[in-house]
């Protein structure tokens, strides 16, 4: 924190600080408007002297005490009620004490009985009947365990806020021939930013010019540098390594993939996912039966106090409380750095526990980018004519077939002309009129629907992806093929490791879907859907109670992508489909998808061990103290050192800085670092 606060603020820090603040009292509000309460210790901490001092000084005051120090004077009031007095056992507590009841404060304010009010009592108990030693042992105990819980969370909390100081305040622009630098607040769409070699890349976008490797670890996951040259796309927030690279801004600040991942992590660490809300209730379940414990404790040792307090202390929440937020925490920050933007801990939790995956073939599974491989004409129709009506109809088309066929056409010398009227229909296909008529080109079902007859067409022209048509006249069918992604194949295999069961959805033909099916290994395969029927696919699945998540790109996975439990966006999906998901993807990497489930399951896993643990640890710590096994101090040690275990168990989560650190030192240095 100190290195922090000596830096210089920039704009862009000070900005970001006074969002943070801001951010910090809408968590406030939050919590008293609806009541869900915030975990009652104060975490919002680094370690301070004044802590350290705290705690120093209860030792103190117990060792006092311990040694038998001369101030120890009972002064007995009557034979039943005496009040104890000890200097040091009285100023310790007062100095210790005071976290605990400003929670106990805090959950009283709010109408809840909190554990640190438990606690408060009953070391107020220890000390009016003269247990100075074991209430101010308790107390350093908890104190301990609260600062290393404030640490850990503030690990945490840095490893998010490092994400964000990565992207530069001022950018190079390259304009009418001449560089000149501007703060990136003033950038524009389209300008074009030159970045010189070992800088961070600020802008989404092509790159326009030069080549160079960039090191897209903290985006994509992909450790091994990417080789960038004309017309690959970079994303802010990754890091130049060899040669100067000038990039066409796309998009820059929040917009940028990198901005929402950040944005992402804001948001879910203000939103609560459902499992933390069944955190904080079993979390109070545990308060009430320890209260339970403790009465019954008292009223069968009629009045013992060390069982009494030994009862009431050695039940610990926190290992549930706190340990689940940080272990949400912990999984939001690895997909974050896996480069998968979660748009909050709720969907983090439901892709830990989903059974079944949909995949949307093109674009997912595959480029997305087809190739025309055969273009079949009806007798009397040439292949030229056939590709001129089809790319006039295509010519205002962003589809991928549509742009294809343009793009065919024009590569063979037919010029196109403007179509007068257009229209798209997704997951069907175009209709658009030209000077000799009306023009259909897609799916044999969009055909057909709109009454064209397919009888007596031969099979290579029914059976294409696209067929074209004029009127009432069938011209011909364009074949196409799309290159499947690499790491398709691998991602399906990993998915059915993870005993998923795999769905291959699609707007394609039969044939082109269950080649593609058979060769990945998919489980079930989908052909010819319309958007409206991916839908009902993805609506009949949870009928059945199953959790699914939806892989998409398109404008036409859009309704199912938010019909799934977990809707995930490709990284060049459409704006729609990326707007829609739940996560999205910053590259099209079908393994970072793969990566951020087995972090999800990962999550989900040691919250669960957390409960099943403080459950258990608090049933024996109970029973054993309700029995008078456990004195006080032992039942201290067991609050605090279970609670501490679960925590750092939800810690392992967190990214480790040290780890980062080594990677980069085996990545090569920046050219700039070494000139
Ligand atoms: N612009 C278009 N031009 C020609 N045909 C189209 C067009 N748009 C859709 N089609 C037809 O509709 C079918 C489904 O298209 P859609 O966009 O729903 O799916 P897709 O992107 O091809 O595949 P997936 O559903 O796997 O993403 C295509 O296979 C094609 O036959
Ligand atoms: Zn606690």
């Amino acid at each position: 924190m100190l290195d922090h606060d000596q830096k210089p603020l920039t704009d862009a820090q000070s900005q970001r600080d006074r969002h943070a603040d801001d951010h910090h009292h809408d968590h406030d509000h939050d919590d008293h408007d609806h009541d869900h309460h915030d975990h009652d210790h104060d975490h919002n901490h680094a370690v301070s002297l004044a802590e350290v001092l705290r705690i120093g000084f209860v030792a103190l005051c117990a060792l006092a005490i311990q040694l038998d120090l001369p101030d120890n004077t009972v002064l007995s009031i009557d034979s039943q009620l005496y009040l104890a007095f000890s200097w040091y056992g009285w100023i310790g507590l007062y100095i210790g004490v005071q976290p605990l009841f400003r929670a106990a404060y805090e959950g009283l304010k709010q109408r809840r009985m909190t554990m640190e009010l438990s606690m408060a009592i009953a070391l107020l108990a220890a000390a009016y009947t003269g247990y100075f030693f074991v209430a101010l042992f308790i107390t350093f105990f908890v104190l301990i365990a609260e600062m290393l819980e404030g640490m850990t969370f503030e690990r945490g909390r840095r490893a998010l806020r490092e994400l964000m100081d990565l992207l530069p305040n001022d950018v190079t622009v390259r304009r009418n021939g001449a560089t000149f630098v501007m703060p990136i607040s003033a950038l524009h769409i389209g300008d074009i930013v030159v970045v010189a070699p070992g800088a961070r890349i600020p802008v989404d976008g092509p790159v326009t010019a030069g080549n160079s490797f960039v090191d897209e670890s903290r985006i994509t996951g992909e450790s091994m540098p990417v080789e960038k040259v004309a017309g690959a796309h970079a994303y802010a927030g990754t890091v130049n390594q060899s040669g100067a690279l000038d990039i066409q801004t796309e998009r820059f600040g929040r917009a940028t993939s990198f901005g929402k991942i950040i944005e992402a992590v804001e948001q879910a660490e203000k939103t609560r996912a459902p499992i933390q809300r069944v955190a904080d209730r079993l979390a109070s379940y545990i308060v009430y039966y320890a209260l339970g414990f403790t009465a019954l404790a008292y009223w069968m040792t009629n009045g013992d106090v060390n069982t009494t307090i030994s009862t009431i202390v050695v039940a610990g929440a926190c290992g549930v409380a706190a340990g689940t937020p940080l272990a949400i925490l912990g999984g939001m920050g690895r997909c974050a750095k896996l480069g998968a933007v979660v748009k909050g801990g709720v969907h983090l939790e439901t892709l830990g526990r989903i059974d079944t995956v949909l995949l949307d073939k093109t674009g997912t599974l595959t480029y997305g980018v087809p190739d025309v491989v055969g273009v079949h004409a009806m007798p009397g129709v040439g292949e030229k004519a056939l590709l001129q009506a089809a790319a006039a109809a295509e010519l205002c088309s962003e589809h991928p077939l549509g742009r294809m066929i343009v793009s065919h056409a024009r590569a063979l010398g037919v010029q196109p002309e403007e179509p007068a009227h257009y229209a798209y229909l997704p997951g069907k296909g175009v209709k658009a009129q030209d000077s000799r008529g009306l023009l259909f080109v897609g799916s044999r079902v969009f055909l057909e629907e709109s009454g064209l007859s397919l009888v007596g067409v031969p099979d290579a022209i029914a059976n294409a992806s696209v067929i074209v048509a004029r009127e009432t006249v069938i011209l011909g069918g364009i074949v196409v093929e799309d290159r499947v992604r690499p790491e398709a194949q691998e991602a399906v295999a990993a998915l059915k490791a993870l005993k998923l069961k795999t769905v291959l959805l699609t707007g394609d033909v039969r044939a082109v879907a269950e080649r593609l099916g058979r060769q990945l290994g998919v489980d079930e395969i989908e052909a010819e859907l319309l958007p409206e029927q991916k839908l009902a696919r993805v609506k009949a699945l949870r009928a059945e109670k199953k959790t699914v998540a939806m892989v998409g790109d398109g404008v036409n996975d859009a309704p199912a992508l938010v019909a799934a439990s977990v809707g995930v966006a490709m990284g060049s999906g459409s704006e729609v489909a990326r707007e829609k998901a739940d996560v999205m993807l910053v590259s099209d990497n079908l393994n970072q998808f793969v990566e951020i489930l087995r972090v999800a399951r990962r999550t989900r896993n040691i919250i669960w061990f957390n409960f099943v643990g403080t459950i258990l640890v608090d049933v024996i710590g109970l029973l054993l103290a309700l029995f008078g096994m456990i004195s006080p101090m032992w039942a201290a040690i067991i609050h605090t050192s279970s609670e501490l275990t679960f925590i750092l168990n939800s810690a392992r989560l967190l990214p480790s800085p040290v780890f980062w650190k080594k990677l980069e030192a085996y990545l090569p240095a920046p050219a700039a670092a070494r000139a």
